[in-house]
């Protein structure tokens, strides 16, 4: 077995003919989502598989990753914590505030949040970043995955709130979540624009990339605020 990073703590790890996607895992001999566990040399990784998760889509469609050992994170409809965990793996050193306003779903993400010590749980609704201001500090990362029709909006008030200058907006823009009636480019073409062209709202786009086959009528974006 082969291991390349891929990026900062993101790995491809080559068997035969096929390649992986991969993370360190932060807890070894720890499952989250019943994903694969593979040992190679001291270390074990955990399978990443870009069907379950639009952040590995992303990065397999060539979006570039801002992560760093070190990085804080906002994540935005963190679910049951499958990505998250994750990010957890790739920011191991630093944190991740994971975000979603289901009780019974962020109940089955605890005891993820117990294993991992870098992950702070908040059952909060990202469209009122208020309600979490006085725990999350500025951030050098959002992900935003809430597949909401006014996703934009709630990326951009975030951003607004907790994102450093210089800092990264990840977002997977779901079509059919805005708006079911609408071409898929329509949508992403105006949610784009609430995100990017508003007054004040200081994005700039690093990068769009659709994220078929993985998921259909999804697109990713990376961008990021000026200094
Ligand atoms: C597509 S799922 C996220 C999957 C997850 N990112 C992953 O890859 O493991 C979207 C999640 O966002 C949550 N969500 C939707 N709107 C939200 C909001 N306004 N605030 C917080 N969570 C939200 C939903 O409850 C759902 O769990």
């Amino acid at each position: 077995m082969k291991v390349k990073t891929f990026h900062e703590n993101i790995f491809t790890l080559q068997q035969g003919k096929k390649n992986f996607l991969a993370t360190r895992n932060l807890s070894p001999g720890s499952r989250v989502y019943g994903e694969r566990l593979m040992q190679v040399d001291e270390a074990e990784y955990r399978i990443w598989e870009p069907k379950r998760s639009k952040l590995a889509a992303m990065l397999l469609k060539k979006l570039p990753s801002p992560f760093t050992t070190t990085s804080k994170v906002l994540y935005l409809g963190s679910a049951t914590g499958t990505t998250v965990s994750h990010v957890s793996d790739i920011v191991h050193q630093g944190v991740v505030y994971a975000v979603e306003f289901s009780p019974r779903t962020m109940r089955d993400m605890l005891p993820i949040c117990e294993e991992r010590p870098n992950i702070i749980p908040l059952l909060a609704d990202a469209s009122k970043p208020q309600s979490y201001a006085n725990v999350v500090e500025p951030v050098d990362v959002i992900f935003q995955d809430v597949a909401q029709p006014d996703q934009a909006s709630i990326a951009l008030s975030n951003v607004q709130h907790f994102l450093k200058p210089g800092g990264y907006l990840l977002m997977s823009i779901k079509a059919r979540s805005v708006d079911s009636t609408a071409k898929p480019d329509t949508v992403f073409k105006q949610q784009l624009k609430t995100l990017l062209e508003q007054d004040n709202s200081r994005m700039e786009l690093v990068k769009k990339q659709k994220l078929a086959p993985f998921h259909i009528d999804h697109l990713g974006v990376v961008a990021r605020k000026t200094e």
